[in-house]
């Protein structure tokens, strides 16, 4: 029998997308649904001596939108972040990465959260690094300063997540602006390239895993425009009342763990999906959210438990044990009535969180 080294080996990167805040937990939830951004890396086993860059093909939802310049492309300048940080300056010759995309950009569910994700994996893949979960964290913590996105989709499940309080050193190795830790120019053209880039101080993020009660699905409706997650948390405040944090501190206490028990009682689970820290700013960018969070409730839309914005939205997401249709279909009426065009989907809880496999 004869034996004959492969001329590459592949791999499957899988990235689920997320629903982050659930109400009140605002930069705290998140959970991973059944939607993802995947990735197949093709690595030569004997590359070329001739440099070359990855070769990047997008399919699947907004890929025409994407940049395919690995200097340019979230994924690949994530990816080369990590590279770089662990003094690796450029990736392996005659990489393909053959992005698949089901999460919409810009809606609320997570994409550039997956990206970020997906890129901290592909780096650690391309790099051999074999870094830990925590760590893999941080770094992703370095790009997305929010931990509910990144870390329920590299964990699974429903999270809860708070960043530590760093140091005075590590505070200012966390505070670099982003351009210096993810620059967009090739290897020839910055006087700072030969150097490392500022590492991640270790275990920025903590975590833990909720329960989840089996019965609950998650109806995503997102409405066919985008909002930048950047622009909706710049209508937010700086400063809160006592008031309205203790209006979602006590929902949060309750909402995490009624979401757990079976069957779910949609009389607690629904005022927990409360919030007064962040809705009610993004009402202003979001025609119809006001009557969606108000006129759909339990007594109206049987099966229905809770209902809130997903993310920095527009995404509505809507808890339910069953009447999945008919609960899509009124917030997709309400929509309508405002002129906006929606499309929606039933999401399962994805257990798995990410995953890289040889294939
Ligand atoms: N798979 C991807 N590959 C490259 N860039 C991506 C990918 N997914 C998202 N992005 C980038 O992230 C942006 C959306 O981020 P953001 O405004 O935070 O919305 P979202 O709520 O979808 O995370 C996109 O416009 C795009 O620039
Ligand atoms: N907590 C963040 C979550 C943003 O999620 P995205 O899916 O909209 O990127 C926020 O509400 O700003």
């Amino acid at each position: 029998m004869s034996s004959s080294t492969p001329s590459s080996r592949t791999y499957k990167i899988n990235v689920p997308c997320t629903s982050a805040n659930i109400g009140p937990g605002f930069d705290v939830c998140g959970i991973a649904l059944s939607k993802s951004l995947s990735l197949k890396v093709t690595i030569p086993s004997n590359p070329s001596d001739q440099p070359s860059l990855p070769t990047i093909k997008y399919t699947g939802l907004d890929s025409e939108n994407v940049p395919l310049s690995p200097y340019k492309n979230l994924l690949t300048r994530v990816a080369l972040y990590v590279l770089r940080s662990h003094g690796i300056n450029t990736f392996p010759n005659g990489v393909t990465i053959e992005a698949h995309n089901e999460i919409p950009f810009g809606r609320g569910l997570g994409s550039s959260g997956a990206a970020v994700i997906a890129g901290v994996l592909l780096g650690d893949l391309l790099g051999n690094l074999n870094l830990s979960r925590g760590r893999l964290l941080d770094f992703a913590l370095m790009v997305e300063r929010h931990p509910d996105n990144v870390t329920a989709a590299l964990m699974g499940g429903f999270v809860g997540s708070y960043l530590r309080e760093l140091s005075p050193e590590d505070m200012s190795a966390a505070s670099i602006p982003l351009a210096e830790v993810l620059p967009e120019y090739p290897p020839d053209a910055g006087p700072d390239w030969g150097k490392n880039p500022p590492l991640p101080p270790n275990g920025i993020g903590h975590y833990v895993r909720f329960g989840w009660a089996k019965e609950i699905k998650a109806i995503a409706v997102s409405p066919r425009f985008e909002l930048a997650t950047a622009k909706a948390r710049g209508v937010l405040p700086d400063s809160y009342t006592r008031k309205d944090l203790i209006f979602n501190l006590q929902r949060l206490a309750v909402l995490t763990t009624a979401l757990a028990r079976s069957p779910p009682d949609p009389d607690l689970i629904y005022d927990a999906m409360g919030d007064r820290v962040h809705q009610p700013y993004r009402m202003t960018l979001i025609p119809g959210l006001p009557k969606i969070l108000t006129e759909l409730t339990p007594t109206s839309h049987p099966g229905l438990l809770g209902i809130c914005l997903s993310g920095a939205g527009p995404t509505i997401l809507a808890l339910a044990t069953h009447n999945f249709d008919s609960i899509a279909a009124e917030i997709e009426r309400i929509f309508k009535s405002e002129g906006v065009e929606v499309d929606w989907s039933l999401l399962d809880v994805d257990e798995r969180g990410s995953t890289v496999e040889e294939v």
